[in-house]
């Protein structure tokens, strides 16, 4: 067994991994990182890339098609070989060359293999060929592990051989009928890009959709899916599931229906990729997300940080950019006995992971949310105001698309007189959202918002509609 010694070892080479190592060298430590699979991580081969892939065909025929003039041009329907074509570019065809390409050009030393935890500051690497290195970190070691699908315990569910997230952004062939198993972001998208593919789709979903958001918006989604051919089966539950003679999926619902279907996708959460890491090794419990401060370090440890998805703050790849942005620099200024800033909103802190994460769902129509929702600020007994209006009321949405449809919030903290969460619903939305980042993030003020001029005719009007909506602060 060799051994090697650096100032940090990250295991994990996915977005969140790449970032932490990348500001560990620019802060001038040693860094060596361990990748299993492919460098890029799930985000680049199975999960945002490909799915966005798979979703943006659909998004520009609808376009196209709700503009008159523009859409007597539209003659045919999805080409789903290009489709795929697409996202075999998007993901590289699952060849992680140029992400090694780059890691090389940031100074960072790729080991590749699975690594666990052997013991404090040290990390096993088991190499694809069956060798063993040990890591020994001077300084820190990052979990940057991410999450995989979480399977639910449903009788006969795992021996239907059920597609997750993964087979799913990876079809190559589009099934005749598809039936998802959930509610949250992937089944909305993977529910909307395989109605776009020409799949059947049965959405099965236990509560509402995207349940954490503001009710509209899963209910504008739900409906666009049921007007465009889909079954979507709310507040049901799965109960079990067989592969029938045919080889089709069948599904009893907790409605007392049955559900046939050629592939079954279960899209109902993760599990964080903790299981075989050697946590027990460092007094931990193997499975379970890892809890971290705002510097990302994990509570109790004085050298381990765990970033990204494994920590269950947020998961999402700009958010896990922006924890690792802050975790290499508060263990560069650790290790080097440099200053640490980690008070709130601090360079060394993720202060915006608690109340003002930006999401967008890519479905029909988008969904743009950041910060609170009317029901989690009620919730926290915040003191607020909600602001709704009609975004297709607005002079840019009637350019845009000849029946647009979409609707806008915003909710203002009386108490202070700034906005904390909006959320947007309709086509192209996604673009509005880092006005609100920064509105919420910057806590400007409501009467200074009023300064900040929309530009004539765009969807960002609604934020002139938001303040009439409130009302002109009177002097
Ligand atoms: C279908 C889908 C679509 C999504 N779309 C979006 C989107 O549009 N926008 C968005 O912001 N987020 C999206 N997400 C979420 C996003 O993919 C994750 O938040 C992001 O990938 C997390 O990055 P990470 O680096 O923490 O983990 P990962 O990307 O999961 O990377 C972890 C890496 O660690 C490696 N690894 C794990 N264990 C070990 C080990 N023991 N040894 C060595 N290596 C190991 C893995 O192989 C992997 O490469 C989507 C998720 C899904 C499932
Ligand atoms: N565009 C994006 O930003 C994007 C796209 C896809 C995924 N993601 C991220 O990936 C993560 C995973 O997405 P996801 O959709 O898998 O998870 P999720 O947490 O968004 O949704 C899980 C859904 O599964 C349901 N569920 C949970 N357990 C169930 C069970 N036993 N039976 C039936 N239903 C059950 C929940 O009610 C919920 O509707 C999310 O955190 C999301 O932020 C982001």
């Amino acid at each position: 067994m060799s051994e090697r010694t650096y100032d940090l070892v990250v295991i994990g080479a996915g977005p969140v991994g790449e970032n932490v190592a990348d500001r560990a060298v620019q802060g001038g430590l040693s860094v060596a990182i361990v990748e299993s699979e492919l460098v890029g991580g799930e985000c680049s081969y199975w999960a945002c890339m490909p799915s966005k892939g798979l979703l943006r065909a659909g998004a520009a025929l609808r376009a196209a098609r709700a503009v008159d003039g523009a859409k007597h041009a539209v003659t045919g329907d999805i080409d789903v070989a290009g489709v795929l074509r697409r996202r075999d570019s998007l993901t590289s065809d699952w060849n992680d060359a140029s992400q090694v390409e780059w890691l090389q050009g940031a100074g960072v030393d790729l080991v590749r293999g699975h690594g666990r935890l052997s013991g404090e500051k040290r990390v096993e690497v088991t190499g694809p060929d069956g060798s063993l290195t040990t890591l020994v970190a001077r300084h820190a070691v990052a979990v940057c592990t991410g999450s995989a699908a979480l399977l639910p315990d449903v009788p006969g569910l795992a021996d239907v051989s059920p597609w997750t997230s993964r087979e799913a952004t990876a079809v190559q062939e589009v099934p005749g009928s598809l039936a998802i198993v959930g509610g949250g972001v992937v089944a909305a998208e993977m529910a909307t890009a395989f109605v776009d593919l020409g799949s059947e789709v049965t959405l099965i979903a236990r509560s509402r959709l995207l349940g954490p958001m503001e009710p509209f918006a899963g209910d504008l989604v739900a409906q666009s899916l049921t007007d465009r051919g889909a079954r979507v089966l709310l507040h049901t539950d799965l109960v079990s599931a067989q592969r029938v003679d045919d080889g089709q999926v069948e599904l009893e619902l907790s409605n007392g229906t049955r559900v046939r279907a050629d592939e079954v996708l279960v899209a109902t959460g993760r599990v964080p990729r903790t299981e075989d890491l050697g946590l027990d090794t460092v007094d931990l419990e193997p499975g379970s997300w890892l809890d971290v401060d705002d510097t990302m370090l994990v509570r109790g440890s004085d050298w381990l940080y765990a970033v990204g998805d494994v920590n269950h703050r947020a998961l999402l790849t700009h958010q896990g950019k922006y924890q690792a942005r802050a975790a290499g620099d508060v263990i560069v200024a650790r290790a080097t006995g440099g200053t640490v800033d980690d008070a709130p909103w601090g360079a060394h802190v993720a202060t915006a992971d608690h109340g003002a994460v930006p999401q967008v769902t890519f479905t029909d129509p988008e969904v743009a949310s950041v910060g609170e929702t009317e029901a989690s600020a009620r919730a926290a007994g915040r003191n607020i105001r909600v602001l709704d209006y009609d975004l297709s009321w607005i002079a840019g949405a009637s350019t845009r698309s000849d029946a647009y449809t979409g609707q806008a919030r915003a909710i203002v903290d009386e108490d202070r007189g700034v906005l904390i969460g909006a959320t947007f619903v309709g086509a192209d939305v996604g673009e509005l959202l880092q006005a609100a980042t920064i509105a919420v993030v910057g806590e400007v003020p409501l009467a200074r918002l009023w300064h900040a001029v929309p530009a004539y005719p765009t969807l960002s009007e609604v934020w002139l509609r938001f303040l009439e909506t409130y009302g002109r602060p009177t002097v």
